[in-house]
């Protein structure tokens, strides 16, 4: 075995300091560059990215340096490698990389693979399909390629792929099947890459199992524990390199002993997100001590103490990979020396690694420049104005349980019946239209200050507008504004609440081309001023139909920003639900009375390990709850989840008490209707009717099936007709039939219900 270096990291972002990636990628979908444009654009990446590693103090001749690229998802990566496609793609003639695209977009009707939330993050991979037919063998030895790539720059990287484990807990079974059962077939192709990887003197390799910190994933530890056994045993059984197995993102202590009965060479522990093992055998321990996941400096000097309490032979590490985090916090233009002082991005924290690495070799001194100002920073953080509120900590202490609560149902739906009058099945979207391209640049002219408030806000009244004039051509009965105003869901609102900050160039992938600038939540939270009245008003002002208010949730704010870690979650989370309380009261005051509140993330956030699950739900449900319960009765709170997976929160969406919840359901045919009625939900609820994802325009039929579905499950009262998300990712050019087709199918669906009715 040759030695593992000093100093690692599990991955690094792959987008481009620039989000070259991205530009590159959405110019070859286009149709706009050629397919060796986009693999020139991705090499120079990869170059470009091992060469700032090795400046940082990464080894480039001990694999320190992880070969973590993918062109859109590690996942769907591992997919191609298997050759593991679903029959709906197997016709196509196209090259590999076309029909790996095709895969994670769609192709010619060909619907694309689904995708989710990896983990607890922000971060979607492409849903594996598996069933006992599917084709399983090696494809091609991209890992190999990415490491020939790098020799030739006179750079040793380490081939780094999803485990097969993962994988296949990952997968989702055909017609109940259990991806599990093609543990050995997908072995073998593992087994054939490993021994291709030898053979070209590949010296490290590495394998991600996540999977196993998660108890979300339909498998016992003792089931897991002997899929584990028999993997690795297997794979450590031929000529190979040698091989780390990563398991980031929570608590491994019963998988790394199971891993550690086998013969690979190295272990990694997320030692942010987990515990220590007891034991991890004659291994490299692997200790993932730098927080992947969140922007902090890291307490140097804890982090020194801890590594250096870990007998054997360790190795220093990120938590998970940096792709979780913008590359480079140095290139900020932040708004106060201390959060320039507080935050790591991708390389500050390959630099802390390197330090730590240096201090456990060298001993502390030899880094106790480092050490002091790591310490100085924690320091300035108890110091520092905006950090303890008096009036907010006052408040958020303040809150009883009467703050969280509403009046009955019953009372409300009667109340608001009465002053909505809707019709059955009132139809509805989700609250954002295109984000076109000359929004975008609106924005980004009034950024650099070429277009002042005036002129902005202008062009943003022009679009809501029409927006209004579009929703009741196509006779939608609730309205939304369209939130032009917003470049992000959670940005927008980040940008105007207190104890926040923003990035400009901190772009973290979501999926595929897609990125989002995480907003930093570094101080106590608190709304200064009214944020989206004035918009709400406006729409409101040009139309009799009801105008939602449109709100993201406390849950969610905080799932999608990087936030402090001195202060329990539960807390900041009641610090920005008793923010949204006010804009809530004052779109009420306003006349407003419909107010939707979204919460996309609350099932992302939920703990991996079911021991954490309970606790979680008290304060997330608490927060939305603060935010939205001092209402009248006759105002009607909505809310909105995607990503379905709901089975985990099922009883969540009913704790939420909204009086109505739409959700994603299109893509798994109403499957979570029956399980919803189960739990004895009996509110409002707007099951998705077709999946935004997709750029493919939704059939009346289709529309009206899947509505005919829900009406089955939901009597006409309280079921609402809505696509599953909102629209900012597509174009009204296929915004606009879509929605033809959901209004003439709710019309459809409601004369059949009628028919019903009088026979
Ligand atoms: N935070 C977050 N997470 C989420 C979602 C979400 O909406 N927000 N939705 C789910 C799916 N994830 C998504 C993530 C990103 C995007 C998305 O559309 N991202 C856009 C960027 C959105 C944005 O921040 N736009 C800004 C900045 C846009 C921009 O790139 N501006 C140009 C300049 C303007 C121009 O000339 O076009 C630039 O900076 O170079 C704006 O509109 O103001 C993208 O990658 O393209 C969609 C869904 C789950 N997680
Ligand atoms: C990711 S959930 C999105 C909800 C938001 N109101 C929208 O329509 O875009
Ligand atoms: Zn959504």
């Amino acid at each position: 075995m040759s030695t593992f270096p000093s100093a690692t990291i599990v991955g690094y972002p792959r987008i481009g300091p620039d989000r070259e990636l991205k530009r590159a990628l959405e110019s070859y979908w286009a149709g706009k560059s050629e397919r060796d444009q986009l693999q020139s654009a991705a090499a120079r990446l990869r170059l470009q990215s091992y060469e700032r590693l090795s400046d940082l103090g990464l080894s480039t001749v001990e694999a320190a340096i992880p070969a973590s690229f993918s062109y859109y998802d590690q996942v769907l990566d591992v997919t191609a490698l298997l050759g593991a496609i679903p029959e709906r793609f197997r016709d196509f003639d196209i090259e590999p990389l076309d029909l790996y695209f095709a895969l994670a977009r769609g192709h010619q009707g060909a619907a694309a693979l689904e995708m989710t939330k990896w983990f607890n993050t922000n971060y979607h991979y492409l849903v594996p399909e598996i069933d006992a037919h599917t084709p399983i063998s090696l494809t091609h030895n991209a890992p190999l390629d990415l490491y020939r790539e790098a020799k030739e720059a006179g750079i040793t990287v380490r081939p780094t792929l999803v485990g097969p484990v993962t994988y296949l807990l990952l997968a989702k079974g055909i017609d109940g099947y259990n991806p599990l059962d093609r543990l050995d077939d997908v072995i073998d192709v593992y087994a054939e890459v490993l021994h291709q990887l030898y053979a070209a003197g590949v010296p490290w390799v590495q394998l991600d199992e996540p999977g196993v910190t998660s108890d979300n994933l339909g498998i016992t530890t003792e089931e897991l524990q002997n899929v584990l056994l028999h993997a690795y045993r297997r794979l450590t059984s031929g000529k190979r390199p040698s091989i780390l197995v990563t398991t980031p993102y929570g608590e491994a202590v019963s998988a790394i002993e199971t891993l550690s009965e086998t013969d690979v060479e190295a272990i990694h522990v997320d030692l942010v997100h987990g515990t220590q093992p007891q034991t991890w055998g004659n291994k490299v321990l692997v200790a993932g001590i730098v927080n992947g996941r969140n922007i902090w400096r890291a307490d140097l000097s804890g982090a020194l103490s801890r590594l250096a309490s870990l007998p054997g032979e360790v190795s220093v590490a990120s938590s998970t990979s940096l792709q979780h985090v913008p590359y480079d916090a140095s290139r900020e233009n932040w708004e106060s020396e201390d959060l320039a002082l507080w935050t790591a991005f991708a390389d500050q924290k390959v630099a802390e690694i390197v330090t730590l690495a240096r201090g456990l070799d060298e001993g502390r001194d030899a880094v106790s420049a480092e050490l002091a100002l790591a310490d100085a920073a924690h320091k300035r953080r108890h110091e520092a104005p905006g950090v303890s509120v008096k009036a907010i900590r006052e408040a958020t202490a303040a809150v009883t349980q009467a703050d969280r609560e509403r009046a009955p149902y019953s009372l409300r739906a009667d109340a608001q019946a009465q002053r909505f009058s809707l019709p059955a099945i009132p139809t509805t979207t989700i609250g954002s239209f295109p984000q076109t391209p000359q929004i975008r640049q609106a924005r980004a002219l009034h950024a650099k200050g070429e277009l002042n408030e005036d002129q902005y806000r202008a062009r943003l009244e022009d679009e809501i507008r029409s927006v209004i004039a579009l929703q009741e051509k196509l006779g939608l009965d609730v309205l939304v504004h369209g939130e032009p105003e917003r470049n992000d869901m959670v940005q927008y609102f980040a940008e105007n609440l207190e104890g926040f900050t923003t990035t400009k160039h901190g772009w973290v992938q979501s999926y595929g081309s897609r990125c989002t600038r995480p907003s930093v939540l570094w101080g106590d939270v608190s709304r200064s001023a009214p944020i989206t009245v004035s918009w709400s008003t406006f729409a409101q002002s040009l139309t009799d139909k009801p105008v939602k208010g449109m709100l993201t949730g406390p849950v969610t704010i905080l799932a999608w920003s990087f936030v402090r870690e001195d202060l329990p979650l539960g807390e900041v989370a009641d610090q920005v639900g008793l923010a949204l309380r006010e804009e809530v009261g004052d779109l009420e005051s306003a006349g407003i009375g419909i107010i939707q509140v979204d919460e996309p993330a609350l099932r992302e956030l939920l703990p991996l390990r079911l021991e954490d699950q309970q606790e979680y739900l008290e304060w997330s449900i608490g927060s939305f709850r603060l935010a939205t319960s001092g209402v009248r009765p006759d105002t009607q709170i909505h809310t909105h989840l995607c990503y379905s997976e709901f089975g985990d929160v099922i009883s969540a969406i009913d704790d939420l008490n909204a009086d109505v919840t739409s959700l994603e359901a299109a893509r798994s045919h109403m499957e979570v209707l029956p399980e919803l009625a189960a739990t004895g939900f009996d509110r409002g609820i707007g099951p998705g009717v077709y999946d935004i994802h997709s750029p493919q325009i939704p059939t009346e039929e289709q529309i009206t099936e899947l509505l005919a579905l829900a009406a089955e499950a939901v009597p006409a009262q309280r079921l609402w007709s809505n696509p599953d998300c909102g629209l900012k990712t597509r174009t009204y050019q296929e915004v606009i039939p879509s929605l033809e087709n959901l209004v003439r199918a709710t019309a459809t669906v409601r004369a059949q219900l009628e028919v019903s009715a009088d026979a």
